[in-house]
């Protein structure tokens, strides 16, 4: 879904085979050759929404059930149904308000989604595990907590057991399951040979060490939820004991970490730990909605799952709670833990980039990792922080959008009277940077830096939806203003004037600069610090320009 300029591109990296590299690369075309224009680059469009769905008309007991609940008030809002920004939803879910249910609400929810609501038990314990798989993914990191042990109970809340573990081995986890009371119906008899076809080991109880902090490196608790009652029977106090050992074996930052599915198994599901003397998950994933017990959960870690409660069951019992962010199967429950800055490091797994993969032109090299980027779904791979210097010598550095990119440089878009043109204008200097992080890269480009011609920006400008052209228009880039009013005071003057679609004209401080590099760095990082670097160097030979790779130590 690239536009045409990077097609193009891409036929042309495409067309470069990777070989062995050469100590001198492919020569580089003249910087003083005319400059093509460059179609706009952009990443792919987010998906159609695609036709919308018929639903057939619903069963009589449904609508008896939803006209029961439903309220004369104003209309509800379902958590998660708009697709927030993580910084908007992770606000609103810090302090958003949470309903805890009694055990005969979460009983009766149960029943009428499995009811009147037209859900299956297999659907809602699918949705549950990949709930309870997508939380662990947030909070645990695959390169540090890679052995998973998930401990079944012979209930539902065994079953949503089984379908994280499926989950989390296609998440590139090494799940273990110690399921000792299997459940005979065929949904828990089908999760099994799931299981069973991915060869993750069944764990007879006798085999688990007692001490199991030394073969995995986080347990999962699925052994009763919501309708667990009385004291714990064989053999799940023992395993719960096991659980209670690892409360007291290490310190808070060592100790092989608890996640409780939905309520911590042995505690009470309304009154919590009564005693004290019960298992001290560090996280929590509550189902559907916490249950009363998790009131008195102060581990770290506290998520919500089960992004599927429709509005009549939020109505009907009064619930509110926290939005799940974007498209995520889960939802922090409260604050995060505050973190020690120094401790936060990631041990990157990577593919090595070696010498003789990257390809011999750092345009080339530069689109492969740009269109791996895409592929990869990355949310604006094209942006890049500019970093300008004036000429006393003082950097300063902001985020700004590529809009094209082919052999003669890289092109963005911007306000001529901004600091970083009044920059350019005393130091034509200019430095970019990529960071793709979910794929441990970085792309550094060093160049000088030119306007694009006026034909390139007004090609772009009106290339542009009207309201980012009114927006350029409004904006006098890096000049102080009193108030966010008088720009949107200024936008709908503007939109008014041009509320008959005709021509915006491009303010003439508005416009495309264009870095032509001498310099790529290409960075993939690597465990333990072993960074892959590979610089390319412009060099002159026999009066023309090529590129040299070298590499630098991390
Ligand atoms: N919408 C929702 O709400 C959704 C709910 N979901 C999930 O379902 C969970 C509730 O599941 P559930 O009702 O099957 O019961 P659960 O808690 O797994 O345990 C029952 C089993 O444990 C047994 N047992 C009880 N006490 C015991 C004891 N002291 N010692 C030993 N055994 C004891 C009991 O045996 P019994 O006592 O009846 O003989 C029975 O076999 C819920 O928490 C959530 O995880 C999601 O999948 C989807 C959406
Ligand atoms: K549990």
């Amino acid at each position: 879904m690239l536009t045409a300029a990077s097609k193009i591109l891409n036929k042309s990296a495409l067309a470069t085979t990777t070989r062995a590299m050469p100590l001198f690369l492919s020569t580089f075309p003249s910087p003083t050759a005319a400059a093509p224009t460059v179609p706009p680059l952009r990443p792919p469009p987010s998906q159609n929404p695609g036709p919308h769905l018929r639903l057939p008309p619903p069963p009589r007991r449904a609508l008896s059930f939803i006209a029961a609940a439903e309220p004369a008030g104003a209309p509800f809002r379902t958590p998660g149904r708009t697709m927030e920004s993580l910084a908007t939803s992770a606000a609103a879910a810090a302090s958003a308000k949470v309903t805890y249910l009694s055990q005969r609400d979460a009983a009766e929810i149960d029943k009428q989604l499995m009811g009147p609501l037209g859900f299956s038990v297999d659907q809602l314990m699918e949705l549950a595990g990949l709930s309870v798989a997508a939380a662990v993914v947030e909070v645990y990191k695959l390169s540090e907590h890679t052995r998973v042990l998930i401990i079944c109970g012979p209930g539902n809340n065994g079953g949503d057991g089984l379908v994280a573990a499926r989950h989390l081995y296609h998440f590139g986890y090494k799940p273990s399951v110690c399921y000792p009371k299997r459940t005979a119906k065929p949904l828990y008899s089908g999760l099994v040979t799931q299981l069973e076809a991915l060869a993750i080991p069944f764990l007879p109880v006798e085999d688990l060490p007692q001490d199991l902090s030394g073969q995995f490196d986080i347990v999962i608790d699925a052994m009763f939820g919501f309708s667990f009652h009385g004291t714990p029977r064989p053999p799940f106090d023992d395993l719960i004991q096991r659980l209670l050992l690892l409360s007291v074996i290490g310190d808070s930052v060592k100790r092989l970490p608890i996640v409780s599915v939905d309520i911590p198994s042995g505690w009470h599901v309304e009154e919590g730990d009564i005693n004290g003397g019960g298992i001290k998950p560090d996280m929590l994933v509550s189902l559907t909605a916490p249950k009363l017990c998790a009131k008195k959960f102060n581990g770290p870690h506290h998520f919500l799952g089960g992004r599927f409660v429709p509005p009549p069951i939020l109505r009907k019992y009064g619930l509110e709670l926290p939005p799940y962010p974007g498209t995520s199967m889960c939802v922090r429950v409260g604050k995060a833990p505050s973190v020690d800055i120094s401790s936060l490091r990631e041990n990157y797994i990577s593919p090595e980039l070696t010498e003789n993969q990257v390809m011999p032109c750092p345009f080339n090299q530069f689109h492969r990792w740009f269109n791996e980027a895409v592929t990869a779904g990355l949310r604006e791979p094209n942006a890049m922080a500019l970093t300008t210097v004036n000429k006393a010598g003082k950097p300063s550095s902001r985020m700004v959008l590529l809009k094209g990119v082919d052999k003669h440089g890289f092109v963005w878009y911007t306000n001529y009277g901004s600091q970083k043109a009044h920059d350019l204008s005393e130091n034509s200097n200019a430095a970019l940077l990529f960071y793709w992080n979910e794929m441990n890269r970085q792309v550094r480009v060093e160049g000088s830096v030119q306007k694009v011609s006026l034909e390139e920006s007004e090609k772009y400008f009106h290339s542009r939806p009207r309201g980012s052209q009114l927006g350029a228009i409004v904006s006098k880039q890096s000049t102080v203003i009193a108030g966010r009013d008088i720009l949107q005071q200024a936008y709908k003057e503007l939109e008014q004037k041009y509320s008959d679609g005709s021509f915006i004209p491009k303010p003439d401080y508005w416009g495309g600069y264009r870095l032509t590099p001498n310099l790529f760095e290409f960075w993939q990082g690597q465990q333990s610090r072993l960074h892959d670097r590979l610089q390319y160097k412009q060099r002159e030979v026999d009066g023309g320009t090529v590129w040299h790779i070298e590499r630098l130590s991390p």
